[in-house]
C-alpha cells in the first residue's frame, strides 16, 4: 500500500514547480489504518496558497488507490523565529473557527463580543468569512455599506452596532452576489481588514474565522498575533473530527487555544419541557479534556438564537435573561480567565 501511494505521489507535482512532491522533499511519514492515509507534510515554506493546493491534490490522488478510504494530512509548517506582529491598539484577538460548517461558529463569535461588550470591553467584530459573510445579517446591519474614514481616507470606518465595531466583506458586496476570489485575494482582504480598518482601541478583536483549515486562518496567524483560538463544535463525532483537525492547525500556527463551546448541545421541548440530545451530547467536554483546553460550556439548540440570528437581534441583546445569554457571558468570562492566566 505505501508502494502504491509513492507511486501516486510521484504524479502529484508541487505548485510551481516542475518536480513532484516526493522530489521536492515535503513528504514525511506515511501510515495507513483501516484504510485511511496519513502523510505528514514537511513544508519548507508556509505560502497559504501551496498548502491550500496541495490539501486539494495530495487527497486526490491518493484516494484513487484502491482500497483508500480517507486521507488525513498532518502539515508541519517551518519554524519561524520571528512572531508575527502586534496590531497596535488591540489587547487581544480572538479567533473562532470550527473544523465543520454551520456548527454555529458565527453565532458564537456575535454573542461572545455582545457579552464582552456587555462587560464594558470596547470590542471589534472582524467576519472573516468571505465566501459565506453572516456577521451583517446576524448583527443587523445588512446592507448598511462602510465608508472611508474622512480623516483618513486610505481607511475604512467600521460599522457600529451594539456598540461593536464591525468589518465583514458583506456590507461591500452586493447582497447575494457570490465571491469567487482565489485565495490571494482572501488574503489581501484579511490583511486589509487588520491593518486599513480605523479599530481605534481596541480591548478585543473577535475573528469568525471560515470553517475549515485554510487560507483565512493561516493569513491571520501570519499577519497578527492571535491571542486565543476558539473552537466551536456541535457533539456529533461528524464535527468532532473536524474540530480534532481545526484545533491541530492551530496548534500548527501556534495560536494558544482558549477553549472549546458545544453548540446544539441539546434540546428540551418548550411545550413538554422533555429533554432530547439531538446531536449526541458531551462530545465538546470530551474532547476539550483530550486537548487539555478549557470547556466553555454548552449552548442547547434555541429558537431564540435562530430568530435572533436571522432578525439581526443576537439572543445577548434580545433575551439577555435567557439561559443560552447566561452560557454565551459565562463562556466569555472564562476565556478572560484564561487570557489573564496566560
Ligand atoms: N444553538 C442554536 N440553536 C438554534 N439555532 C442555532 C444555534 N446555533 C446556531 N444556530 C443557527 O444555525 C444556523 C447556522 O449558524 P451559524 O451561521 O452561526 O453557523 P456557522 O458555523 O458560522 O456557519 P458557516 O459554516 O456558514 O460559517 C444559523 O441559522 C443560526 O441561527
Amino acid at each position: 500500500m505505501i508502494d502504491k501511494i509513492k507511486e501516486e505521489l510521484n504524479k502529484v507535482f508541487y505548485p510551481g514547480k516542475t518536480n513532484s512532491v516526493i522530489k521536492e522533499g515535503v513528504i514525511g511519514n506515511i501510515t495507513t489504518e483501516d484504510g485511511v492515509v496519513s502523510i505528514e507534510l514537511l513544508m519548507k515554506e508556509d505560502n497559504p496558497n501551496v498548502i491550500q493546493l496541495l490539501q486539494k491534490s495530495i487527497p486526490n490522488a491518493v484516494k484513487k488507490i484502491e482500497g483508500v478510504k480517507d486521507v488525513n494530512l498532518i502539515i508541519n509548517l517551518p519554524k519561524h523565529d520571528e512572531e508575527p506582529p502586534k496590531l497596535q491598539n488591540i489587547r487581544y484577538i480572538l479567533a473562532t473557527t470550527s473544523g465543520k460548517g454551520g456548527v454555529g461558529k458565527s453565532t458564537v463569535s456575535v454573542n461572545l463580543a455582545i457579552s464582552l461588550s456587555k462587560f464594558g470591553y470596547k470590542v471589534g467584530l472582524l467576519d472573516a468569512d468571505i465566501y459565506g459573510p453572516n456577521i451583517p445579517r446576524m448583527m443587523g446591519i445588512d446592507g448598511i455599506p462602510v465608508a472611508l474614514d474622512p480623516k483618513n481616507k486610505d481607511k475604512i470606518l467600521p460599522i457600529v452596532k451594539y456598540g461593536i465595531k464591525i468589518i465583514s466583506i458583506g456590507s461591500m458586496i452586493p447582497k447575494d452576489a457570490a465571491v469567487i476570489w482565489r485565495g490571494p485575494l482572501i488574503n489581501q482582504v484579511i490583511k486589509q481588514f487588520l491593518n486599513d480598518v480605523t479599530w481605534g482601541e481596541l480591548d478585543f478583536l473577535i475573528v469568525d474565522l471560515p470553517p475549515g483549515t485554510g487560507d483565512a486562518q493561516l493569513t491571520l496567524a501570519q499577519e497578527a498575533k492571535v491571542s486565543g483560538g476558539i473552537i466551536v463544535t456541535t457533539p456529533q463525532n461528524v464535527a468532532l473530527d473536524d474540530a480534532a483537525k481545526a484545533y491541530d492547525f492551530f496548534v500548527k500556527l501556534k495560536v494558544p487555544v482558549v477553549g472549546v463551546i458545544e453548540n446544539m448541545s441539546y434540546f428540551v421541548c418548550p411545550k413538554c419541557g422533555y429533554r432530547s440530545d439531538i446531536f449526541s451530547h458531551g462530545g465538546g467536554e470530551a474532547f476539550a479534556k483530550k486537548t487539555k483546553i478549557p470547556f466553555l460550556g454548552e449552548i442547547p439548540i434555541d429558537i431564540q438564537i435562530r430568530e435572533g440570528g436571522d432578525e439581526g437581534s443576537p439572543v445577548s441583546i434580545s433575551a439577555p435573561d435567557s439561559v443560552v445569554a447566561k452560557a454565551f457571558a459565562d463562556a466569555a468570562r472564562s476565556i478572560i480567565e484564561t487570557l489573564k492566566n496566560a
